[in-house]
């Protein structure tokens, strides 16, 4: 590719921008959640792994945790297999399970793995299972009764939570120079896979690695208020007070807790990002422009 004067001038600037961003972060760990409405796309499936190679290029250590929840419903409406979802969760059982295995441990994680290594980076791709990375236990969800009298536990079948993080298998990808690429499957302690939110493990990643950055890329411009403008900058009160009046529900729920736990936990600062946009990895780590919401330890946390 032959440049004429100006555009190559244009892209030293660029570059000489980019570098006090590159001075912050190396040697730093970012975790990228990648949703699974944000991966729809081809084109910014390329872009979202380009992003990922130049990173680990200039000395940041990507961790990368994926979702799949559409590609897990499109697989299970094929197979006539009705899901639901209880505050962000797919209800699931057993044969749900085996979906959710075949989707997220297999072709989606083999997918990512894939472009990441396709565009000169050297991803490999694992599940909560190997090494025990994440060990988890059944999640356990109430809600008021009707009379709104009492408090009602709900099974949601093989739902899990992240009870530990098994860093040595992380350690051990990351000083060998590969991009660990996960995905969001538990083992419990009988050995059975639970079907755990990305977002959750994401988030519990972040703060074992003691991670700079979380990023939740996804498929809305962040979090928003009833009017669709961005909100920024919120306390644990504000985030409440919007689950409670019903602004924040659905899937946003888990995304919105795991980045305040993350930042109470100690990563520097949780981000949620709008993955529609072509580089929003590279534009959220290598600019000033704030793309979507911003969670920090500045904010006063409780
Ligand atoms: N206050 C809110 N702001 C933005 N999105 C919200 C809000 N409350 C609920 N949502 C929903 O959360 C969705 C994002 O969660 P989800 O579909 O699980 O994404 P992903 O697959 O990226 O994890 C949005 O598409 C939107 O429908
Ligand atoms: C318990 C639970 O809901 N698990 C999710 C796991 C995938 C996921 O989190 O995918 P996204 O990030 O694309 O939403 C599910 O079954 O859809």
């Amino acid at each position: 590719m032959s440049l004429d004067r100006s555009s190559a001038l244009n892209i030293a600037q660029v570059l000489t921008e980019a570098l006090p961003y590159i001075q912050r972060f190396t040697n730093k760990t970012i975790v990228v959640k990648f949703g699974g409405n944000a991966m729809i796309d081809e084109a910014l499936q390329n872009s979202f792994a380009r992003d990922v190679v130049l990173m680990k290029l200039v000395g940041m250590n990507p961790i990368v945790v994926h979702g799949g929840g559409p590609q897990i419903g499109q697989l299970l409406e094929k197979l006539n297999i009705t899901s639901e979802f209880v505050d962000g969760m797919r209800v699931t059982d057993s044969a749900t399970m085996d979906v959710v295995e075949m989707v997220l441990g297999a072709s989606v994680n083999k997918h990512i793995v894939n472009l990441i290594n396709h565009n000169g980076g050297q991803a490999i791709g694992i599940t909560g299972k190997d090494g025990q990375l994440i060990r988890a236990k059944k999640m356990s969800v109430t809600r008021k009764t009707p009379d709104m009298k009492a408090t009602e536990i709900i099974d949601i079948g093989h739902v899990g939570e992240v009870q530990s993080i098994n860093t040595s298998v992380i350690e051990m990808l990351v000083n060998s120079d590969f991009i660990p690429v996960i995905a969001p499957i538990g083992v419990g302690n009988d050995g059975s896979a639970y079907n755990i939110n990305a977002d959750l493990v994401a988030g519990k990643i972040a703060e074992v690695v003691k991670a700079e950055k979380l990023m939740l890329l996804t498929n809305v411009s962040g979090l928003q208020n009833k009017s669709g403008s961005v909100l920024t900058g919120l306390s644990t009160q504000q985030v409440d007070a919007l689950i409670e009046d019903g602004t924040i529900y659905g899937g946003m729920l888990p995304k919105i807790q795991c980045a305040l736990d993350a930042v109470k936990g100690g990563v520097n600062s949780a981000h949620i990002v709008d993955g529609r946009v072509n580089h929003a990895v590279l534009l959220e780590i290598f600019t000033d422009a704030g793309v979507g919401t911003l969670i920090t330890n500045n904010q006063n946390l409780t």
